[in-house]
C-alpha cells in the first residue's frame, strides 16, 4: 500500500490541537509539569491510551488545551501539523481550529488565530499558500531553484458547542475579517453531547449570508431533530454523518452535500461498530461526494494515508478509483476557483506515476514517512527538518522530472497502432481469417510491453501516453473479443470479463486479501476440480446436499434477498442460511440451496469471483456437514431466531429423514440435532406480545425449557409461532399431551368477542383454558360467489369465519368437543371445534397463517381486504349451464354487457363441469 503514500491527497477535516505529535504534547506536558503548572502523569496515561471513547476524547482536548494555549505553543504546533501533512503529500489542507479566549495571558480569539498565521508563515520546510488575496503575497516561500514540495493550506474557524450565541457570532466576525489571510469558513464542533443547535443557528446564518463556507459536525451521535434541522439548513459540508437515518440519507444525497469521513476516528470512539458497516460504503456506491479526512492524528493515533489504506482494504478499492477518490475531494473544498484548478493540475501530473509507472524510488520515501506516520506516543529524534528537506527534494525531482508535454514521441505511437490494429483484427476475425488475426494479435500484444520498454529506456513519461497505452489495449482486446463472440468463438460474459481485464488487476490488492482468508475456488482449473467433486458426490446418491453451495466473503450488507438476486441469472436459490455468531452479527459466508445441482453447478462456473457489494464472492463446495451446523440469523431487536433461516416446516422434514434414517453411524453429528429435535415442539398461534419467558413459564408445569427460538418473518417481525426445547423427551411428550389445542368457531363474532372477554382463564376439565384471536381461518374457506342486489357482500367467507373463531389452547387430552360446546355453551353457541393435537397438522395449517397473518390482527380489524371485497363484487355466480359450455363460450355470451376477466368453472372429478 506504500503508493497511498505518494497519491495527493486532500484533508478537509483536521482540527488543530487533535492534530498534535505526541512527541510535542509530551514535551510540553513535561514543562508545564516540572513547572508544577500541570501533573505530568495525568497527561501520560491518557496520551497513551489506545481506545479512546467519545467521552474521553473531549477529557483529551480539555487537557491538550490546558497545554496549548499560549501564543508560541499554538504558532509552533501549526507549524508542525501543516509539516506533517505536507510530508504526507497532502497538496490541500483545510486546518479547523477553535479560536480561544484566555485573558490571563492576554490571549484574545484575534491573537490566537495570530498565533496560528504566524505559525503558516512560520513554515520554512515546504512551500505554503494560505492567502487568498493577491498574487504578490501568495507562496510566502520563495522557491530557491529547487522545486519543493507545495501545500495549500485554507482555515476553518471552529465554534465549540459549549459557547453562547455571542461568542459564536464573535467568531465569525473573526472569520470574515481573517477572510484575506486565508480563513474560508466555520465549522460547528465540539462534544455533540452539549449545546444546542439554535444556539448557534443565527451566527452560522450570519456565516452562510456573509459568503463564508459553512461545515458542520452532524450525526455523530444519534439526535435526529438536531440532524434534520442541520440538513435543512445546507451547510457546504458535513463531518461524520454516523448516525443518519434514512430520511437523513435522501435528504443529504438530495442537497448534495459533501461528507467528510473520518475513518478511524468513527471506530475508536465506536460511533460506529466496525468498519465493515461504515456509511462510507453506501455513499461511495451511490457516487456521493465524500472525502477521507483524519479528524484528529494526534488523537487517534492515524494519518491521512492509513485512512486511504483502510478504505482501499475494507471496501476494496483499486488504485484508479482511490486515485479518483482523493482527486474528487477537490470539488468539495472551500478553496477558490484558481486554487482548484492548480490542485486539477498537481493531480493530473500526478496520475501517470501513480497508475501506470513503477517508481522505484518511492519506497525510499515511504520508508521515511513510516517512521513518521509510527511515530509512537513518545518524541523520537527524528530529526523531522532534514528528513523533510530530503524527501521533498528526491520526490519533486520524480514528481516533475521527465514529463514530456508533447505526445508525439515513439512509445505513443506503437499504443497509437495498437489501438487501430484492434478493428483491424475485429475485421479479420470476421472474415474468417484466424491466422492473421492470430499473428496479429500476438504483435500488438508485444508491442504493449514494447512502449513501456521504449518510454522507460528513453525516460518518457508523458501524460498523453498513460491514457493512450491503457486504451489502445482495452480497444484491442474489446475489438477481438466482440468479433469472436459475432462468430461464436467466445461467450458474452466472458468477453466483458476481458474488456474489464484492467479495472480487474486494479482490485488485485483486495482479491489476495481476501483469498488469504478463505478456502476459495478460484481458478478455471478449481472450478473444473470442484465441479467434479459435485459430479463425483452425485454419483454417490447425496445429490441433495450438492445443490448447496457455500458462499463466502460476503460483505456485512449482503442479507438473503441480494444472494437470491445475485444468482438469479444462474437459477432458483430455495433456502439461503447466514451464518452468524452469538451475537447476530454476520460471519460472512452462507450456504445457499439450488432447486437442482445443475443450477449450483452453473452459479459455481458464472458466479465465483462475481463482485457482490464490492466483495468478491467465492463459491465452494460446503463440508459435508457445515451446512447444518452453521448458526442461524438471530434478530437482536426482538431475540429471535430468524425462522426462514433456520427450521421451516419443509426443513424439520427434510432433517429429520436425513438425520434418523440417513444413516446415525456415517454422521455422528446428526444424532445431537435428531435428540433435540425429539425433545422439542413447534408451538403456534403465541399472541403477538408474546416472549420467551413467557413461554417457559407456560410450561413449567409440564418439564424445564432449555431453549426457546420465536420465529419471525423476514421483516423480522413475530410470527407468532417457535419452537420450544425441553430438558428430556418425556417432558416434551408430557407438554404435548397437557396443551392440547384447537380453534372453536362461534355463530357470530359478537359470541366470540364476548367468549373471548369471560371464558379465557376458565378451567375446563382441570385445565385452565388459553384463548386467543384466530389468525386464520382453521380450514380453507369454501366459494361464496353470490352477491344479493347491489348491496356490499359480507366478507369473503374466510374474514367471517376468522372474525367468529377463536384459538383455544391447554386443553386437557381427555377434552373432547362436547366439553368444549358444553363450555361456551353460557356466553353462545359453537357451531364448529377443530382440534389439533399433532404440530404436524398445525404446520400444514401454518401455511394459510403465514400468509394470512399480517392481514387480521384482530377480531375488529379486516384490512387488506379491499381487493378481495372488490373482487366479490365483480364476480357472479353463474349457474344451470349446458354441459358441454366452455369458458370461451361463457366470455362470449356476456361480451355486449363487459370484458370478462376471469372465468372458473366448476367441475367434478371426471372434469366434467357441473
Ligand atoms: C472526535 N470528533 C470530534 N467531534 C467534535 N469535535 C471535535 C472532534 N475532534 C475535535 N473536535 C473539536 O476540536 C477541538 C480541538 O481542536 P481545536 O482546539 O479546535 O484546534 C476539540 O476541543 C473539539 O471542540
Amino acid at each position: 500500500m506504500e503508493w497511498i503514500n505518494s497519491l495527493p491527497k486532500i484533508e478537509l477535516h483536521a482540527h488543530l490541537n487533535g492534530s498534535i505529535r505526541d512527541s510535542t504534547l509530551l514535551e510540553l506536558a513535561r514543562v508545564l509539569g516540572e513547572k508544577g503548572v500541570i501533573v505530568f502523569a495525568d497527561f501520560e496515561n491518557v496520551i497513551r491510551k489506545n481506545d479512546r471513547s467519545l467521552a474521553e476524547v473531549f477529557h483529551l482536548f480539555d487537557l491538550i488545551h490546558k497545554i496549548t494555549t499560549d501564543h508560541k505553543t499554538v504558532t509552533r504546533i501549526t507549524r508542525e501539523v501543516v509539516e506533517d501533512f505536507a510530508l504526507e503529500n497532502v497538496v490541500y489542507l483545510e486546518l479547523r481550529t477553535t479560536p480561544k479566549r484566555n485573558d490571563s495571558i492576554g490571549m484574545s480569539k484575534r491573537s490566537y488565530m495570530e498565533a496560528v498565521i504566524e505559525g503558516l508563515k512560520s513554515i520554512s520546510e515546504v512551500d505554503i499558500d494560505f492567502v487568498t488575496a493577491s498574487d504578490s503575497q501568495k507562496l510566502h516561500n520563495v522557491c530557491d531553484g529547487i522545486q519543493r514540495k507545495k501545500i495549500y493550506v485554507r482555515l476553518l474557524l471552529s465554534i465549540d458547542r459549549r459557547e453562547t450565541t455571542e461568542s459564536a457570532m464573535e467568531t465569525v466576525k473573526l472569520a470574515l475579517d481573517m477572510k484575506d489571510v486565508g480563513v474560508v469558513g466555520i465549522d460547528l464542533s465540539g462534544n455533540p453531547l452539549v449545546g444546542e443547535w439554535n444556539t448557534f443557528l443565527p451566527a452560522l446564518q450570519f456565516a452562510k449570508d456573509n459568503d463564508l463556507y459553512i461545515t458542520l459536525h452532524c450525526g455523530e451521535v444519534p439526535n435526529p431533530k438536531e440532524i434534520e434541522a442541520m440538513l435543512d439548513f445546507k451547510p457546504h459540508r458535513v463531518g461524520h454523518a454516523c448516525y443518519f437515518k434514512d430520511e437523513d440519507w435522501t435528504k443529504l444525497k438530495s442537497f448534495r452535500i459533501p461528507v467528510e469521513i473520518c475513518l478511524s476516528s468513527n471506530i475508536i470512539t465506536k460511533s460506529i461498530s466496525s468498519i465493515d458497516i461504515h456509511h462510507f460504503a453506501d455513499l461511495y456506491k451511490a457516487k456521493h461526494p465524500l472525502i477521507l479526512c483524519t479528524d484528529d492524528f494526534g488523537v487517534f493515533s492515524t494519518t491521512i494515508s492509513n485512512e486511504y489504506a483502510l478504505a482501499v482494504r475494507a471496501f476494496g478499492l483499486g488504485k484508479t478509483e482511490t486515485f479518483a477518490l482523493a482527486r474528487t475531494a477537490i470539488d468539495a473544498t472551500f478553496a477558490e476557483d484558481e486554487v482548484k484548478q492548480q490542485l486539477r493540475l498537481i493531480f493530473e501530473s500526478a496520475s501517470p506515476r501513480l497508475l501506470h509507472l513503477c517508481i522505484g524510488a518511492e519506497t525510499a520515501l515511504n520508508l521515511r514517512l513510516d517512521r513518521i506516520r509510527n511515530r509512537n506516543r513518545f518524541p523520537r529524534q527524528l530529526g523531522l527538518q532534514s528528513v523533510v528537506s530530503n524527501v521533498d527534494r528526491n520526490d519533486s525531482k520524480e514528481e516533475n522530472g521527465g514529463i514530456v508535454k508533447n505526445f508525439v514521441n515513439v512509445p505513443n505511437l506503437i499504443s497509437m497502432a495498437r489501438l487501430v490494429s484492434g478493428p483491424a483484427l475485429w475485421w479479420m476475425i470476421s472474415n474468417k481469417m484466424y491466422t492473421s488475426a492470430f499473428v496479429g494479435l500476438a504483435i500488438s500484444g508485444a508491442s504493449d510491453w514494447l512502449d513501456g520498454y521504449m518510454a522507460r529506456r528513453m525516460k518518457i513519461n508523458s501524460v498523453v501516453g498513460s491514457y493512450l497505452d491503457p486504451l489502445a489495449d482495452k480497444v484491442l482486446i474489446g475489438c477481438v473479443a466482440l468479433a469472436m463472440v459475432q462468430k461464436d468463438l467466445l461467450h458474452l460474459e466472458y468477453s466483458s470479463i476481458s474488456s474489464g481485464s484492467s479495472r480487474y488487476q486494479d482490485s488485485s490488492y483486495n482479491r489476495n486479501f481476501v483469498m488469504s482468508r478463505v478456502d476459495k475456488v478460484e481458478t478455471t482449473k478449481e472450478v473444473a476440480d470442484t465441479l467434479q467433486q459435485i459430479e463425483t458426490k452425485s454419483d454417490q446418491g447425496a445429490t441433495k446436499i450438492l445443490t448447496t453451495l457455500y458462499v463466502g466473503n460476503l460483505s456485512p450488507h449482503t442479507e438473503i434477498s441480494h444472494i437470491i438476486d445475485f444468482f438469479k441469472d444462474v437459477g432458483e436459490v430455495v433456502h439461503v442460511r447466514i451464518a452468524v455468531n452469538d451475537m447476530g452479527t454476520h460471519k460472512g459466508y452462507s450456504y445457499v440451496q439450488f432447486a437442482s445441482s445443475n443450477q449450483a453447478k452453473m452459479a459455481l462456473k458464472k458466479k465465483n469471483g462475481e463482485s457482490l457489494h464490492y466483495h468478491k464472492i467465492l463459491l465452494g463446495v460446503p463440508r459435508r456437514n457445515a451446512e447444518f451446523f452453521s448458526r442461524p440469523e438471530y434478530c437482536i431487536n426482538h431475540k429471535v431466531w430468524y425462522k426462514d433461516d433456520y427450521l421451516g416446516p419443509e426443513s424439520l422434514v427434510i432433517e429429520e429423514d436425513e438425520t434418523v434414517e440417513g444413516g446415525l453411524d456415517e454422521y455422528p453429528n446428526f444424532v445431537k440435532e435428531a435428540a433435540i429435535r425429539k425433545k422439542t415442539l413447534f408451538v403456534a398461534n403465541f399472541s403477538s406480545g408474546t416472549i420467551i419467558s413467557d413461554i417457559i413459564d407456560f410450561f413449567k408445569n409440564v418439564g424445564e425449557v432449555v431453549r426457546v427460538q420465536l420465529s419471525v418473518n423476514k421483516m423480522h417481525r413475530p410470527k407468532h409461532c417457535g419452537l420450544v426445547e425441553f430438558a428430556s423427551i418425556d417432558e416434551a411428550k408430557k407438554a404435548l399431551e397437557k396443551n392440547g389445542f384447537g380453534f372453536v368457531e362461534f355463530a357470530s363474532s359478537y359470541e366470540a368477542k364476548k367468549a373471548l372477554k369471560e371464558k379465557n382463564g376458565e378451567y375446563l376439565l382441570d385445565h385452565q383454558i388459553f384463548l386467543d384471536v384466530a389468525k386464520s381461518a382453521p380450514y380453507p374457506p369454501g366459494p361464496n360467489l353470490v352477491i344479493e342486489d347491489d348491496e356490499t357482500p359480507n366478507f369473503v367467507e374466510a374474514v367471517a369465519i376468522r372474525k367468529k373463531t377463536l384459538f383455544v389452547n391447554h386443553l386437557s387430552c381427555h377434552t373432547g368437543i362436547s366439553h368444549i360446546i358444553d363450555f361456551f355453551k353460557d356466553v353462545g353457541r359453537v357451531v364448529h371445534v377443530r382440534l389439533n393435537v399433532w404440530y404436524e397438522d398445525y404446520l400444514r395449517q401454518e401455511n394459510l397463517l403465514i400468509e394470512e397473518d399480517e392481514a387480521v390482527e384482530g377480531l375488529d380489524v379486516t384490512p387488506d381486504y379491499v381487493e378481495e371485497v372488490a373482487i366479490v363484487k365483480k364476480t357472479l355466480f353463474v349457474a344451470n349451464l349446458f354441459g358441454v359450455t366452455r369458458i370461451c363460450n361463457i366470455i362470449n355470451f356476456f361480451k355486449d354487457v363487459g370484458v370478462v376477466i376471469r372465468v372458473r368453472l366448476i367441475v367434478d372429478h371426471m372434469s366434467s363441469a357441473y
